[in-house]
């Protein structure tokens, strides 16, 4: 296990605020997944709930299950496989999550983060993100694809966001700016790919909103997210951009809207995770069918 599993968690900060993996404890864990691959990936892809299958379109595809990583988190929820798969798109390499991990498992947001330092030392520069969210814009539709241009991090407004605790500079700076988290130059390219391949219907622009979950929103909340500016909403994602932002990665972000959100009290219509997975199911093809296109045609940082 080439020394990892030996290594120990420090505890960040003396002051009880945050605690985290070292410099030298991710970089320890970034060695020991590149000696698991032939890969050297610029190109991370996060997928999100049932969103897996973009991994296995990859060629020359090596898997690594996150419990085979030592001090890595495991998956719990399902959708969600639990491993690293490396491959190809095109000529480039890359590198996905079949599963994330959300704040309501259990896992503060710095360690729901961690797999984005672990993938900057391994030399990763742009970060796809991709999410199921529900759809608090009415305009939206199930099925729609959502570039997402903004967020609002309600965890993280909250005391709750991944750099809380001491910063080490080697990431990035105490207070980095978040005012262009979604690369704008990103988005103008997959708006075009989507508009060639006839997308045009169902491609939205939106804000996406985290909230921490595990229980779906009660109509008040719903609509007082809508009146803040949110366009879709769901429980990850955020901890992921800002940690990624802060050690200077480039960002790209896409939600599926797999429900929208009930803000009537006469709808009895209710959320559930089952949903959201049988839409990933219908547009997931066409969601990687993007990714794809992006990736191929996208210039290299
Ligand atoms: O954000 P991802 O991981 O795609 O999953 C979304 O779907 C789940 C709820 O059905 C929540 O975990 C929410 O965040
Ligand atoms: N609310 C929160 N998170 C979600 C939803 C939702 O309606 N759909 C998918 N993730």
């Amino acid at each position: 296990m080439n020394g990892v599993v030996g290594l120990t968690i420090s505890t960040g900060s003396v002051r009880g605020l945050g605690s985290s993996y070292s410099y030298e404890d991710l970089d320890k864990i970034a060695q020991y997944v590149l000696t698991c691959t032939k890969q050297r990936p610029k190109i991370a892809i996060i997928c999100g709930s049932g969103l897996g299958g973009l991994a296995e379109t990859l060629s020359e595809k090596e898997c690594l299950a996150y419990k085979d990583i030592p001090n890595f988190p495991v998956s719990t929820v399902p959708g969600h496989a639990g491993r690293l798969v490396f491959g190809k798109i095109g000529d480039k390499s890359v590198m996905c999550m079949q599963g994330r991990f959300h704040m309501y498992e259990g896992y503060p947001a710095w360690k729901c983060a961690m797999p984005v330092r672990v993938m900057k030392l391994m030399g990763v520069n742009t970060l796809f993100v991709t999410n199921a969210a529900g759809g608090v814009n009415p305009d939206y539709h199930v099925g729609d694809l959502m570039l997402i241009k903004d967020h609002i991090n309600m965890p993280g407004m909250a005391s709750n966001n991944p750099l809380v605790g001491d910063n080490d500079e080697r990431f990035g700076v105490r207070f980095p700016a978040m005012t262009e988290a979604y690369d704008k130059k990103l988005r103008k390219l997959a708006h075009e790919i989507a508009n060639n391949l006839g997308f045009g219907d169902f491609l939205r622009d939106g804000v996406y909103t985290m909230l921490g979950g595990p229980s779906f929103e009660t109509i008040a909340e719903l609509r007082y997210l809508r009146l803040i500016g949110t366009d879709a909403i769901g429980m990850s994602t955020c901890p992921e951009v800002v940690t990624a932002r802060h050690c200077g990665m480039r960002v790209f972000g896409m939600s599926l809207i797999t429900n929208v959100c009930v803000m009537d009290y006469e709808d009895d219509r209710v959320p559930n995770h089952e949903e959201v997975l049988e839409t990933g199911k219908m547009r997931a093809g066409d969601m990687e069918l993007l990714i794809r296109r992006l990736v191929s045609e996208m210039e290299d940082e």
